[in-house]
């Protein structure tokens, strides 16, 4: 048990798993890897050595759509967080103006080939895993609006602090584009704001404005759109206060057997997501949905 909870501090709780499967956790040639102020082209990192903490930022105009390089890159760049002893906690932010994150980049699901739409769906769960499963103290500031996912990348950090600005929206909308949130978006949701609330927002769609939001605990504060940053920083300070590996063990009791599900079923839920996107009739609903985003602009 000792050395499991020891493994749980370098790895989160993906890496415990993949310890227990495959021996110690990968990527050990990360390990005392420094990053400040690293620039990348879609995700830009700035890791303050003084404080532990570093904020992630995504940086892919015009929308943060979630598409394959963005969401490789998210992903790498967490686990190279992970595994840097100098950090202890991440903020996630976007520096595009009004949008956080518009969700999983359709571009990639729509007339895509089979074998790209599997790529895409293991970069999609890869992304989860890491963040879901983070040891790291997360916070989500949440600086635009925050569909689909967007909203998950938000729900899967440990806080979410949003823009009180009533022209943004956050929520899982996928039924409004004729697909289903999979398993594993519902249950990361249910643990957010409980299963009735689930089932209402996934059903309906719905995009809650930032107070609808915070009633109904999608989000745990608002506040003034140029505070989101600085809030979140704040509000790191109190997690990190708190014994570290005690908020880590607690955070695996919580979100352990979440991760386990997808964690030994990814393989049969990519080919589930293969299978149900490359249907005709979901292929027309991507379509029209994205006629409908044009159409808008006109
Ligand atoms: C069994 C498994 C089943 C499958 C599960 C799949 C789960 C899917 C999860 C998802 O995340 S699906 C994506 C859902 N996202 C949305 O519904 C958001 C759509 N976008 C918007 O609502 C708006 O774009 C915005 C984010 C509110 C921003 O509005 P704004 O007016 O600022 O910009 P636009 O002019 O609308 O967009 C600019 C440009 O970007 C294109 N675009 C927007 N969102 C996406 C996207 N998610 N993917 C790809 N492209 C997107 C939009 O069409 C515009 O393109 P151009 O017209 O400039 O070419």
């Amino acid at each position: 048990m000792a050395n499991a909870l020891r493994t749980v501090s370098k790895c989160g709780i993906a890496g415990l798993l993949s310890a227990s499967r495959h021996g110690p956790c990968r990527l050990p040639h990360l390990l005392g890897q420094k990053m400040t102020n690293s620039t990348s082209s879609k995700v830009k990192v700035d890791l303050d050595p003084t404080t532990g903490v570093a904020v992630m930022c995504m940086q892919s105009p015009p929308v943060n759509s979630l598409n394959l390089e963005l969401l490789t890159e998210f992903a790498s760049t967490l686990e190279k967080l992970e595994m840097d002893k100098g950090c202890r906690g991440v903020i996630i932010t976007s520096s595009v103006p009004r949008i956080f994150s518009a969700g999983l980049d359709i571009l990639e699901m729509f007339r895509t080939s089979p074998e790209h739409c599997a790529d895409f769906w293991k970069a999609v769960q890869e992304m989860w895993l890491k963040l879901y499963g983070s040891n790291l103290a997360t916070i989500a500031a949440i600086n635009g609006s925050s569909p689909a996912g967007g909203c998950l990348v938000s729900m899967a950090c440990d806080y979410r602090i949003m823009a009180d600005n009533p022209r943004y929206s956050i929520g899982l909308n996928e039924t409004k584009l004729g697909i289903v949130a999979p398993y594993w978006f519902r249950d990361t949701m249910a643990n957010t704001v409980g299963h009735r609330t689930t089932e209402r927002a996934l059903g309906l769609g719905l995009l809650y404005s930032p107070q609808e939001a915070l009633e109904v605990g999608l989000v745990d504060e608002l506040v003034p759109e140029d505070q989101v940053l600085t809030t979140a920083t704040q509000t790191m300070g109190k997690w990190l206060a708190i014994d570290e590996h005690a908020r880590q063990v607690t955070k695996s009791l919580m979100r352990k057997p979440t991760v386990d599900k997808l964690l030994f079923n990814r393989e049969a839920d990519v080919q589930n997501f293969v299978s149900f996107i490359t249907q005709d009739s979901v292929q027309k609903n991507l379509g029209m949905y994205l006629k409908m985003l044009k159409s808008r602009k006109a």
